[in-house]
């Protein structure tokens, strides 16, 4: 991530380049361990020199002190209004799934072109910058998997059909038609855009919630748009047991760190719950630790490197450099 020169992120960085602002996006709800999760994204991010800020959607709920934390990291904190969907007898399929209904809020970003949203449970070990030019007008994501004690519900479960292995039980007829490809909400390529953000808001008035609450909603509004890209953009970690045929993990860019055990999110790790004690597993946690603990990604270090850096560079041409001044 592009380390900006001035010591207060700037809330006009999605305005550069006239409109055709290009940022990534998470989203921060609570005042729990989450912040790691986004503290150790804005690091890895930096780490693969990523040009573009992220931006952090947080809820009213987020604590100033985690607001600190984010914007000492160079994130872009915006205040968001929490979205609820219908009252409803809903079973998400964790509890906390309603909150997520909160993200619709990027779409309001429309001072940025083109986003790429990401779970604070993601770390991006890979430059994904050329994300950005995929062509306008469709949404980007990787297909989930439908094989976790999670979709027990679904008829895709029973009958053991999943679409990362198409070949392995076909859809049958007399159950309907096969489910259109769906995918992961956890990490995906949009363009804000405000008539499609009001529409989202009112079809999310009139839309029954199911177990997957955001997603599932995303993947109905989206499904004429969705095109999908390949797993190493996005590998939930369910996928290394489920179809390690899928995985290449010398490939992988992108790593969600969701499974069915909340020990899946590295802040949280034991290694004792079920498949946490992989030793793929205990590798990607580390890889995420070793970022989240590298106190040269910190962005303090990187903006003092760049003003020295520059200083030198425009002293070496007779040209005197004064630092931009201090907010504080
Ligand atoms: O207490 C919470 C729970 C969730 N989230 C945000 O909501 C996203 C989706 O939740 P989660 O990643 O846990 O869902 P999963 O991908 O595991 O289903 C997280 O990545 C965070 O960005 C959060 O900020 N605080
Ligand atoms: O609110 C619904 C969430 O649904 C998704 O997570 C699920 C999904 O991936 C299932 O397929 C897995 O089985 C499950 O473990 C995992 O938690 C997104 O990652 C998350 O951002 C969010 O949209
Ligand atoms: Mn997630």
């Amino acid at each position: 991530m592009a380390p900006i020169i001035s010591s207060v992120a700037s809330s006009e960085e999605g305005k550069v380049g006239g409109g055709n602002g290009r940022g990534f996006v998470t989203f921060l709800a609570g005042n729990g361990d989450y912040v790691k999760g986004v503290v150790g994204l804005a690091k890895g991010l930096r780490k693969a020199k990523s040009k573009y800020p992220l931006v952090v959607a947080v809820l009213p709920d987020v604590p100033e002190e985690h607001r600190q934390i984010l914007l000492s990291q160079g994130c872009i904190v915006r205040e968001i209004v929490p979205v609820y969907p219908p009252e409803n007898q809903t079973q998400f399929a964790m509890a906390y799934y309603v909150i997520n209904y909160s993200k619709l809020r990027i779409w309001e970003f429309v001072d940025y072109k083109k986003m790429i949203y990401l779970d604070g449970d993601i770390q991006v070990f890979g430059n994904i910058d050329h994300l950005f030019d995929l062509p306008d007008n469709y949404f980007y994501a990787v297909m989930d998997c439908f094989c976790e004690k999670t979709w027990s519900h679904t008829p895709q479960f029973q009958i053991g059909y999943c679409q990362q292995c198409p070949d392995k039980v076909q859809w049958p007829s007399h159950i309907g038609p096969k489910p259109p490809q769906y995918f992961n909400a956890g990490m995906f390529v949009y363009e804000p855009n405000l008539a499609t953000y009001r529409d989202l808001l009112q079809t999310v008035k009139l839309t029954k919630p199911t177990s997957f609450a955001e997603q599932d909603f995303l993947n109905m509004y989206f499904k004429d748009k969705y095109k999908p890209i390949p797993n190493v953009y996005n590998l939930v970690l369910a996928m290394l047991w489920r179809h390690p045929e899928n995985v290449d993990l010398d490939k992988v860019q992108v790593v969600h760190y969701c499974a069915a055990v909340s020990g899946s999110k590295p802040w949280r790790f034991t290694g004792k719950e079920e498949n946490m004690d992989r030793e793929d597993i205990k590798m990607l946690v580390k890889k995420w630790w070793d970022i989240y603990e590298d106190e040269t990604l910190n962005y303090n270090n990187n903006v003092v490197n760049v003003e020295r850096f520059t200083k030198a560079m425009l002293e070496a041409s007779g040209i005197q450099f004064v630092p931009a001044p201090s907010a504080a």
